[in-house]
């Protein structure tokens, strides 16, 4: 192992300065981040479909942290995702990204946005359903072909026929992302409409939950 996934140095300080100032502010801030208690929000869904950029203004919102898994995995790395793959191969990436989140998972309340495979391992669901309220941001697949064409730092659609592959990956994940908590249409508006509707969806969440409706 060349370097240690759980040990991220820089973000690791940061966070732990982040992560006691912002709970201070969360105890006053908004209701959704109060009724959290320790529980993260995750946000899983396809590549394009908003995780990074909605879920760093939902954190704003909701006046919580906000990390990026695809992020903490280049920070403890020191690669970019891309070199990575083309480096160690997929499977360490995945071996990493399971590592990561579960380290961020313990440093909850926090807006984390998970990399588009990351909710496929079956421990890391676990762990999430432990310690956080999955949020699946569901687009169609033109939206996220729109979008996914923005930027070449994805190396799972640097091929021939990404449209292809998009549509296969969907086919393999969307059964899995839908076993996430709540559902949101991360549709073409903008990103603090997909985020209103996030809020929308957890206070209800939440009124369900009261009444004893996420028992079992
Ligand atoms: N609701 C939205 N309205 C407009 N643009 C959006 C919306 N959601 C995402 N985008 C745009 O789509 C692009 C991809 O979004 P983002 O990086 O947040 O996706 P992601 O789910 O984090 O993808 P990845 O899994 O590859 O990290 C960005 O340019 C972002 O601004
Ligand atoms: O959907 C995926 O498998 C990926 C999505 C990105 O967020 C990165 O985590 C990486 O490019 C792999
Ligand atoms: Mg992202």
């Amino acid at each position: 192992m060349l370097y240690d996934w759980h040990m991220n140095s820089i973000s690791r300080f940061n966070s732990l300065d982040e992560v006691g100032g912002q709970n201070q502010a969360s105890r006053r801030g908004h209701p959704i981040s109060r009724q959290l208690g320790t529980r993260s929000l995750v946000l899983v869904g396809l590549m394009g479909a908003g995780k990074s950029t909605v879920g760093r203004r939902l954190a704003q919102t909701l006046k919580l942290p906000f990390r990026d898994a695809d992020h903490e995995i280049e920070a403890a790395a020191g690669m970019t995702i891309p070199e990575i793959f083309a480096v160690h191969g997929e499977d360490h990436f995945r071996d990493g990204e399971r590592r990561v989140i579960a380290r961020l998972l313990q440093e909850g309340p926090m807006v984390l946005a998970t990399g588009g495979g990351a909710f496929m391992n079956e421990e890391t669901r676990q762990r999430v359903s432990e310690c956080a309220i999955s949020i699946w941001l569901k687009a169609d697949l033109d939206v996220l072909m729109r979008r996914v064409r923005k930027r070449s730092t994805r190396p799972l659609l640097q091929n021939a026929d990404p449209e292809g592959t998009m549509r296969r990956l969907m086919e393999l994940r969307y059964p899995v992302y839908a076993t996430a908590d709540l559902t949101i249409d991360s549709h073409e508006a903008p990103h603090d409409r997909v985020v209103a509707d996030v809020v929308k969806a957890l206070a209800d969440w939440f009124d369900r939950d009261k009444q004893g409706g996420h028992e079992g």
